[in-house]
C-alpha cells in the first residue's frame, strides 16, 4: 500500500477587504456643503446614470457604479484604445508609453451617455466606457472576486469528499475539466481515477491541461529506485514533506533536500531564516497537516506544489511512478478559457 504525503502549506490567506464604496454624496440633499465651494463637480445629463467627475490637477476623478476612482492623467492616455494607440486584432498597445508627456493633463473631458472622452492638447481623443473605467481601475479591481482558495487540513479535506474525476469524463467533455480544474483551484490538489496505468495515457492527461515542461528529468518522467538518477526520490527511502526543482530559475516551489549552501546574507540573518523554517516545519509536520493518499494504477494525482507539499514514506517491493512538471500559466490559462476564475 503505497502513500504519499500531502501536506497543506497552511497559508494565513487574509480574507481580501471588500472595501464598497458608495456614491453617498449623490444621495445627500446637502451635497454642495459637504465640498469647497472651489470645487465644482461635474454630473451626468441623465440623473439615472449617477456618475460625477472632477478633473483634480494632477488626477481624474469619477465616482460611478458606487465606487470612488482616482486616475493619473498619464494612465489615461496610456491605456487609449483608439486605432492608433491599440491594435485591437493582437489585443496590444501600439501607442508608446515612453512618449506620453508625465505632465500631460486633457483639455477637455465630455461625458456622453455611457462614454467619456478625453480631448489631448496635441488633439488626441481617447474614449472610455464607464464601466471599462470601474472594471480597470484600481478601486474596481479591488473589487474583482478572485479565485476562492479552500484552506484545508486532513479533517478539512477528508471532509469535502471533493469528488475526483473519471479519466473519459476528463478527457472527452469540457464539465469533466472543468470540474477538475474548478478542485484543483479551490484545493491545490486534484485527482483523476481509472486512467489506464501507462506512461502514454499520464501524457495525454496532461497534455490536456497544459504544455508539458521538459527539465532535466526528461518530458515524462518514469521512475523507480533504481537510484538511476543521483537523487533519493530514486531510492525506497522516505521524503519528508517538499516541493520540487528548488534550483531551477521557475522552480515548482522551494525544498530542504535540495536547499544550496546559504551564502547570501550575514549570519544573524541566517539564523532569522532558521528561526523561521523551524516555525514552518513545524505546522507543516502537524498530523493534522497531513492528509495521505494511497496511489495506485489507475489515479493520477495533480499538486500545486506552490501550495501542497508532497512526500512519502519509504517503502520495500517494486514501485514505479510516473508523471510531469506543468507549466502554471497555461494550468491557468485552460482553467480561464473554461470560464474560472484563476
Ligand atoms: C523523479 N522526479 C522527476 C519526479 C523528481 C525528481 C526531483 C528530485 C529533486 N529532489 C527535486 O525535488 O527537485
Ligand atoms: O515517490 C514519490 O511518491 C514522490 C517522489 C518525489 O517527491 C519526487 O520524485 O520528487
Ligand atoms: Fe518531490
Amino acid at each position: 500500500m503505497w502513500c504519499c504525503r500531502l501536506s497543506h502549506l497552511q497559508s494565513r490567506l487574509q480574507d481580501l477587504l471588500r472595501g464598497r464604496v458608495t456614491c453617498w454624496a449623490l444621495q445627500q440633499p446637502n451635497f454642495k456643503s459637504l465640498f469647497p465651494l472651489a470645487i465644482h463637480w461635474h454630473h451626468t445629463a441623465s440623473k439615472s446614470l449617477n456618475c460625477v467627475w472632477q478633473q483634480h490637477e494632477d488626477h481624474f476623478e469619477l465616482q460611478y457604479a458606487n465606487t470612488v476612482m482616482r486616475f493619473d492623467y498619464v494612465w489615461l492616455r496610456d491605456h487609449c484604445l483608439s486605432a492608433s494607440c491599440y491594435n485591437s486584432k493582437t489585443h496590444q498597445r501600439s501607442l508608446d508609453t515612453a512618449s506620453v508627456d508625465l505632465c500631460i493633463q486633457p483639455k477637455t473631458i465630455r461625458l456622453d451617455e455611457t462614454t467619456l472622452f478625453f480631448t489631448w492638447p496635441d488633439g488626441h481623443v481617447t474614449r472610455y466606457d464607464l464601466d471599462w473605467l470601474v472594471k480597470n481601475s484600481y478601486e474596481g479591481q479591488k473589487q474583482k472576486v478572485i479565485q476562492p482558495r479552500i484552506l484545508w487540513n486532513a479533517e478539512i479535506y477528508q471532509q469535502a469528499q471533493v469528488p475526483s474525476v473519471d479519466f473519459q469524463s476528463f478527457l472527452e467533455t469540457k464539465e469533466g475539466l472543468k470540474n477538475f480544474l474548478q478542485n484543483f483551484l479551490l484545493y491545490g490538489i486534484a485527482f483523476v481515477e481509472n486512467v489506464p496505468p501507462t506512461q502514454e495515457h499520464t501524457e495525454k492527461l496532461a497534455e490536456r491541461i497544459s504544455l508539458i515542461r521538459e527539465t532535466i528529468y526528461g518530458r515524462m518522467w518514469y521512475f523507480t529506485s533504481d537510484f538511476s538518477r543521483g537523487d533519493t526520490a530514486y531510492t525506497k527511502l522516505a521524503l519528508d514533506r517538499h516541493t520540487d526543482t528548488t534550483y531551477f530559475q521557475e522552480p515548482c516551489g522551494y525544498n530542504n533536500y535540495d536547499r544550496a549552501v546559504i551564502n547570501t546574507v550575514p549570519y544573524d540573518v541566517v539564523h532569522r531564516w532558521y528561526t523561521a523554517h523551524r516555525t514552518l516545519t513545524i505546522e507543516l509536520r502537524k498530523p493534522e497537516n497531513e492528509f495521505w493518499v494511497k496511489l495506485k494504477p489507475g489515479r493520477v494525482l495533480f499538486i500545486d506544489n506552490w501550495r501542497v507539499l508532497h512526500g512519502r514514506e519509504s517503502f520495500t517491493g517494486y514501485r514505479q511512478l510516473c508523471g510531469c512538471y506543468l507549466t502554471r500559466d497555461d494550468v491557468l490559462n485552460t482553467a480561464r478559457l473554461l470560464g474560472l476564475q484563476a
